[in-house]
């Protein structure tokens, strides 16, 4: 186990009452967040999404990539089926930090697009450590999930881990034309399925 579960309170939303449970990395410190809706407990099997850090697009509206308007559909859909879980995992930039995503963008702005950028600045393309995630799931005492993504690499690291995902939802929202060679590419390279029909 690389967490420990630390506390938890009340998150009032304009969605419903969350449950915030706050967790700590026991070998660098770093916080990450479980929002939990509803009774989790049961074998019936729970929506969850795994929601990776993104300042830019969660807090500041950049119309840049679709992860602000993915934070809001995934809270809506929660609270819609009145269960599910929303873990906020802070590795922003896909794991290369913030400073690291701004260089990325600048090269974006240049023409790379955002696979190339990652290599440019010597990253790989993702550099997300989900089985952190499957950590956050155990501590919440999750069995099973139906995770809300596009991205079939992280339903399969996760199954890797040993979460069992019953089911793959997608969550297709927020492309608009400043974003739109971004969710492109995140298709024809990093696999996505951001196709409506899959
Ligand atoms: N390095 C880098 N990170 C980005 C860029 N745009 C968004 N991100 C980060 O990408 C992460 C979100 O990953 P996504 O690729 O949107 O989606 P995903 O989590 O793999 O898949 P979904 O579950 O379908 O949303 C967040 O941490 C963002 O900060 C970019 O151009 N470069
Ligand atoms: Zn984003």
């Amino acid at each position: 186990m690389q967490l420990k579960r630390v506390a938890e309170a009340k998150l009032p939303t304009p969605w419903g009452d969350f449950l915030m449970v706050g967790f700590e990395e026991i070998a660098t410190g770093q916080d990450h967040l479980g929002l939990i809706y509803g009774d989790i407990s049961g074998p019936e099997p729970v929506l969850a999404r795994i929601h990776s850090e993104c300042l830019t697009g969660d807090a500041l509206f950049s119309l840049r990539c679709d992860c602000g308007f993915q934070l809001e559909a995934s809270l809506t859909h929660i609270a819609e089926e009145g269960r599910g879980i929303l873990l906020y995992h802070r590795q922003e930039g896909r794991g290369i930090g913030l400073l690291n995503k701004i260089r990325a963008y600048a090269l974006q702005d240049k023409g790379a697009d955002t696979v190339e950028a990652n290599h440019e600045l010597g990253f790989a393309a993702d550099e997300r450590d989900f089985t952190l995630c499957a950590d956050m799931f155990k501590l919440l005492g999750i069995d099973a999930i139906r995770l809300l993504t596009n991205n079939p690499q992280k339903v399969e690291i996760l199954a890797e881990a040993g979460i069992n995902i019953i089911e793959r939802v997608p969550i297709i929202v927020g492309r608009n034309p400043e974003n739109a060679r971004y969710l492109d590419t995140k298709a024809s390279k990093m696999g996505h399925l951001l196709d409506d029909t899959h």
